[in-house]
């Protein structure tokens, strides 16, 4: 049988009264695009917080490649290859595409920030960040100052630098929000081609996007998943359509 990459088990988190996520359990495969979708203030965020390691469960387990880091920090998470994105983000503005991701490169081969003294490792490290902007298609921008990037730009320089950590996994916040038509229909195709070395959580509101990119959908709602399929049994389900996707959007 095929080890999770992820695994979550019972876990929950109540602020007060609120219980926020109740006995939750998923499961991210390796190769596939696990995508969570629920109403506003399903529970959603709390639950990234949980698998990142910022917000600590009250109970149950998160297994990451098979071990349990329940009690792990976000460093020690992020170092095991725990990568997330589209979060606060992480991008000097004042530095240039490309030495953005030779930053983030050169951070994960665990070199602190020298700033680029030897001229070979900084070639070593420039090569491998243009190789990641290739791959996400901001190529032709590397010697652009990175605030002068547009929105959907700057979302695919955030995956530049999650890529940059050489993750096992790739949680995402909601990485369409913001983003016009265009840019959405860009990003499904690089997620896509990414796919193919990491697979991903992906917590997203764009339905189409959603249904466009993942191998299998949990729906969460009060902080519960009542339905976890493929897109199509989602699409189907009568609970789904109740609880969350209009009729119409489904259609
Ligand atoms: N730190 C906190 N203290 C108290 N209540 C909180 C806290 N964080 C979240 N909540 C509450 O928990 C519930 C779930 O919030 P959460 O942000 O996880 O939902 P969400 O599914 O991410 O929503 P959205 O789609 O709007 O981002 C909400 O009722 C929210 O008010």
């Amino acid at each position: 049988m095929t080890c999770p990459i992820l695994e979550l088990k019972d876990l929950n988190k109540a602020y007060d009264a609120l219980q926020v996520t109740r006995n939750l359990s998923l499961k991210v495969l390796p190769g596939e695009i696990h995508a969570v979708i629920g109403p506003n203030g399903a529970g959603k965020t709390t639950l990234i917080g949980q698998i990142s390691g910022a917000t600590p469960s009250d109970s149950g387990q998160v297994l990451f490649g098979g071990t349990n880091v329940t009690g792990w920090s976000v460093a020690e998470r992020a170092k095991a290859g725990l990568g997330r994105t589209f979060q606060i983000t992480a991008i000097l503005p004042e530095f240039t595409v490309l030495e953005n991701v030779a930053l983030g490169v050169q951070a994960h081969e665990g070199h602190s920030f020298r700033f680029f003294r030897n001229a070979a490792r900084d070639q070593d490290l420039n090569e491998k960040a243009a190789s990641i902007l290739t791959e996400v298609g901001l190529a032709d921008r590397a010697s652009l100052r990175a605030g002068n990037l547009s929105h959907g730009e700057k979302r695919m320089l955030e995956l530049a630098l999650a890529l940059a950590g050489e993750p096992k996994l790739l949680v995402l916040d909601e990485p369409m929000a913001g983003t016009g038509p265009e840019e959405t229909a860009r990003l499904i195709e690089i997620l896509l081609a990414v796919k193919q070395r990491c697979p991903m959580l992906l917590v997203e509101h764009d339905m189409d996007a959603v249904f466009k990119l993942a191998d299998r959908i949990s729906v969460l709602v009060y902080g519960e998943i009542i339905a976890s399929g493929a897109p199509d049994e989602i699409r189907a389900d009568p609970k789904v359509r109740e609880a969350y996707l209009g009729e119409e959007e489904l259609a």
